[in-house]
């Protein structure tokens, strides 16, 4: 059995991190932490993420739901696979988003219902060009979520991600090397972001918590 002081001190450590996050949010729109999910699992989701990489078990992403979906490679360049929580650490690393869907709708009301996510795979010269993952009237998507998986990441790698200020959209606020454990969250509907053109293999897990929103009577599409 674990001493309980160590229990204790996992516990006010998850507790002053969610906290933080929330404040970053509240204030800005947008939290990024370095080391913020455990090295274990990333490490595990890394080679999971890679694995289906090598066995060709990636789809190319489009943009667009529904029947709107298509394939615009000249947009966005990476392949993806939809958590399924089929691994050990998928249904860890699902647990933790429960953790934080939970605080998020305590501490800021958001009725989030649900959280999707798929690893994302960006080949050498792939980016994703700016864009917000939610249109205003259709805001499912509610809290985007970002873990970054790659075990280093040189400074000279590309691929960083971009955030902009939720009122001044051309007004690049964070850049975000892509460096296992760094976890990135913000407002779906307000925070234009982009992927930069990376040079290495880039692995990610792209997420998000929703809200139900059914459309004058249409249901949703799930994705
Ligand atoms: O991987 C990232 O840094 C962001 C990905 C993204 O914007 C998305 O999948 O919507
Ligand atoms: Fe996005």
């Amino acid at each position: 059995m674990q001493p309980l002081n160590h229990v204790l001190d996992h516990e006010l450590v998850l507790r002053d991190k969610l906290a933080q996050l929330v404040d970053a949010l509240v204030a800005h729109g947008w939290f990024v932490g370095e080391n913020f999910v455990d090295a274990g699992l990333c490490q595990a989701l890394y080679v999971e993420l890679m694995t289906l990489a090598e066995h060709d078990a990636l789809n190319a992403a489009g943009i667009g739901r529904g029947k709107q979906h298509s394939l615009r490679r000249d947009i966005r360049g990476d392949a993806i696979h939809w958590l399924d929580r089929k691994t050990l650490a998928q249904r860890q690393y699902l647990t933790a988003m429960g953790t934080l869907q939970r605080e998020l709708n305590h501490a800021l009301y958001l009725g989030l219902f649900e959280f999707e996510a798929h690893f994302a795979h960006y080949p050498p010269g792939a980016f994703y060009k700016k864009h917000v993952d939610s249109f205003q009237g259709r805001a499912n998507r509610v809290v985007s979520t970002v873990l970054y998986l790659n075990p280093d990441w040189p400074m000279d790698g590309g691929g960083e991600m971009a955030l902009f200020d939720a009122d001044q959209p051309k007004c690049e606020v964070a850049r975000i090397l892509p460096r296992a454990g760094t976890f990135a969250c913000f407002f779906s509907e307000s925070v234009p972001h982009e992927v930069l053109p990376t040079r290495l293999p880039r692995a990610s897990i792209a997420g998000w918590f929703r809200r139900n929103a059914s459309l004058g009577g249409l249901i949703d599409p799930a994705r």
